[in-house]
């Protein structure tokens, strides 16, 4: 499907923030002299979602991602900022009935299959949940009826219906989860580490259904995944996520062929090049600071080999390039490496 990025996007999240409290009780505060803690756990996250266009979300354990999706599909709220989702504020509390009416056009598939599927129902109740919690269907043969077309979408049996989900191995799982989300007709669905739990093998053919049906239902995907590789398989466009902050945000074809911030070129430079002759992996150097107590100026500059004092004192605000959006100091002046990372080099 050609993605219209003039049109209005069906989703777009304006200066998103979610504070964690994770102080120790009270009491345990008292006696040890301990002061309140907290966690930015996303801070000041900006992006958008054209309709029929994926947008991934990347990055370390950590950096916020799930916590954006859990945002999104309403499951937490947000300390400030906004999520418009189709011009409606679903994070605004006076907004619920406008939300309750939005809730059918957007759903989740989660990582875990093996949780997200209740073991006590029938498959077929577990996919036809959602047609009578939004009020879609009452009738039963037709509910019969559109679980077995959902069954026969995601190239299951209709007859696997009857079974159970611990009948079925873990991509026929993710399967399931994938038909329920289906079964409402929704336009927008929010895909946490979809494979990440699964085989290798089935991994890709998960992630090529799930292309068939974006082009098939014009569907929206917001990916979250720390997996370059689905990444550059699935997304139109990439925000590079770091300690809760969008690093970069650019086309994945440009990320991949001129990543500009120096921590999305150390995530590329990591992939292993298995080519003929291909260099060396480069490790990740450095750890994730704790995001309690997170560093001045440019949080990345700890394991930034472009650190300067600018960014140890000053956190940068965004320079645009090409079609790209990126938060560094070093981009903005111009002192960045520019070669393409050899693992991700275009032929
Ligand atoms: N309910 C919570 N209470 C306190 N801290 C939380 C909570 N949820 C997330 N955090 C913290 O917020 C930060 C971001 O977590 P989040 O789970 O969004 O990251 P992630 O990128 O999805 O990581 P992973 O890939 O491991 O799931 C982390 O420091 C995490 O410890």
């Amino acid at each position: 499907m050609t993605i219209d990025r003039n049109a209005p996007p069906l989703l777009r999240v304006e200066d998103l923030a979610r504070v964690f409290d994770v102080s120790k009780p009270w009491l345990a505060r008292m006696i040890e002299r301990e002061p309140r803690r907290f966690v930015k756990a996303v801070d000041g996250v900006s992006f958008s979602i054209a309709k029929g266009e994926t947008f991934a979300l990347v990055g370390e354990s950590g950096s916020g991602k799930s916590t954006i999706a859990r945002m999104v599909v309403g499951l937490i709220r947000p300390t400030r900022g906004r999520i418009l989702f189709d011009n409606v504020d679903i994070a605004d509390p006076g907004r619920t009935a406008d939300v309750a009416r939005l809730r059918r056009r957007f759903q989740m598939i989660f990582q875990d299959p093996f949780a997200s599927l209740n073991p006590r129902f029938r498959v077929d109740a577990i996919i036809a949940e959602p047609l009578t919690a939004f009020g879609l269907m009452s009738d039963r043969a037709e509910i019969e009826a559109r679980v077995a077309d959902l069954l026969k979408l995601v190239r299951l049996d209709p007859a696997d219906g009857r079974k159970y989900p611990h009948e079925f191995s873990g991509g026929q799982r993710q399967r399931i989860a994938i038909a329920r989300a289906l079964a409402a007709n929704p336009e927008f669905i929010v895909c946490d580490e979809p494979t990440s739990a699964l085989d290798v093998s089935v991994q890709a053919q998960v992630l090529n259904l799930m292309r068939d049906l974006q082009d098939e239902f014009g569907l929206t995907y917001l990916l979250i995944t720390h997996n370059l590789a689905v990444v550059r398989h699935m997304a139109d466009d990439v925000g590079v996520l770091y300690l809760g902050r969008l690093a970069e945000v650019a086309p994945t074809e440009e990320l991949f062929a001129r990543p500009r911030h120096p921590y999305t070129r150390m995530l590329l430079d990591a992939v292993p090049d298995l080519r003929p002759g291909g260099r060396p992996r480069r490790a990740i150097t450095g750890e994730i600071p704790n995001p309690i107590d997170p560093p001045p100026g440019c949080t990345f500059h700890p394991r930034c080999p472009l650190a300067d004092d600018r960014c140890r004192r000053e956190a940068p605000g965004y320079t645009r390039d090409g079609g790209a959006r990126v938060a560094c100091h070093a981009v903005e002046e111009g002192r960045t490496e520019t070669a393409p990372p050899a693992a991700f080099a275009l032929a």
